[in-house]
């Protein structure tokens, strides 16, 4: 009896602290979103032993991902998912590899064990190669309206996450390599590689969601030098200005180091987080959702023109050549 009245007594207690400390937010807190509130505050010590053990869990978990092109796998503990595209050679972004990102973005959107993410490459060399040069070169119209559909979905997934997210750069970042790693909220990068938006480089231009991604990371004088002259920076240099936040001495250090940046979101309130985050990229966001259709007409006649065709396939031959020598 003295047992049950005293788990009933703090059981309230804890609910109460939950309530004085959330008024700002006009939120509606239900049991989970309170396990998931003490959870986040530390707080399950304080409760039965039993009960706490339960909100505990342990493993690590490898969650359904039907596409084998991206592994997700959940540390029970933590509540750190790490999202691992798997495309060799060069996980360049195909159809296929971006709708297993989106799967993957979206699934964890739903989880409400996740805390965080890191996202990283299976390749020892190349992070991403960017997008797939061939859903843009000699196009079937469907597919690649699919295509870039789908990149526009992943970019709103992942910049807009609910949960943090780090980029574990172990490898080379060229053009939507680099896009993908400046949605995610910090990057840490290994030695010797390179990382940047190239597109002028290739005779394309990085349309403005690209860009304003850029610009959520370095300077604007450092993002027009950049992405006029399709720079690509070396690890050093991007972290001089930047364009990365840590180097680590390799893939596991990277890991490493994501985790421990992931985990002073514990101390965090979530909602505050989340917020926050969002606040500060609402307006790009808000640019995608209701600009989706005209920056995918505006791909598409892109693409579809000559010159560009002309200035890919001189790309493709150069990557060719390069592979032969
Ligand atoms: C007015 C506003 C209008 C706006 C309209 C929008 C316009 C369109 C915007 C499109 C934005 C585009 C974004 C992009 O991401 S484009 C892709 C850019 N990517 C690159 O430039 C990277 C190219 N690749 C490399 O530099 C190297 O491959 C890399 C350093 C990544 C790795 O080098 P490594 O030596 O390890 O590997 P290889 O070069 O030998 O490559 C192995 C094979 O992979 C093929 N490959 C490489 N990259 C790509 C790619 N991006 N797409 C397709 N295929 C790629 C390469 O050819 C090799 O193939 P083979 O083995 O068959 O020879």
């Amino acid at each position: 009896m003295l047992p049950t009245m005293m788990f009933v007594i703090d059981t309230a207690g804890l609910v109460l602290r939950l309530f004085l400390l959330l008024p700002i937010y006009r939120i509606k807190v239900n049991f989970l979103d309170f396990v998931r509130y003490a959870k986040m505050m530390n707080i399950t010590r304080q409760l039965r032993p039993s009960l706490a053990k339960a909100l505990m869990p342990t493993a690590m978990r490898a969650m359904s991902a039907d596409s084998k092109l991206v592994e997700l796998t959940m540390n029970e503990k933590t509540g750190i998912a790490t999202v691992t595209m798997n495309r060799p050679p060069v996980n360049s972004l195909n159809l296929e590899l971006l709708q297993g990102l989106l799967k993957a973005f979206e699934g964890l959107e739903d989880d409400r064990k996740c805390r965080g993410m890191i996202l990283t490459s299976s390749s020892p060399t190349v992070f991403s190669a960017g997008l797939d040069i061939m859903e843009m070169y000699k196009p079937k119209p469907d597919r690649v309206k699919e295509f870039w559909t789908t990149l526009q979905d992943v970019w709103l997934a992942l910049y807009g996450s609910s949960f943090p997210t780090v980029a574990a750069i172990n490898g080379h970042s060229p053009a939507g390599g680099c896009l993908l790693s400046l949605c995610c909220e910090y990057r840490i990068m290994c030695p010797n590689y390179s990382i940047g938006l190239n597109e002028t480089k290739l005779g394309i231009v990085a349309p403005k969601w690209f860009m304003s991604s850029m610009l959520g990371a370095i300077p604007y004088r450092e993002a027009e030098l950049a992405l006029t002259s399709g720079r690509m920076f070396s690890t050093d240099e991007a972290l001089k200005i930047g364009l990365i936040d840590e180097v680590a001495s390799d893939k596991a250090d990277a890991i490493a180091k994501s985790e421990k940046f992931l985990s002073q979101f514990a101390k965090i309130h979530p909602i505050a987080r989340k917020l926050t985050k969002l606040n500060l990229r609402h307006s790009a966001l808000e640019w995608m959702q209701e600009n989706k259709e005209l920056d995918l007409n505006i791909f598409i006649s892109f693409v579809g023109q000559p010159i560009v065709q002309k200035s890919l396939e001189k790309y493709l031959e150069g990557l060719k050549a390069k592979q032969a020598k």
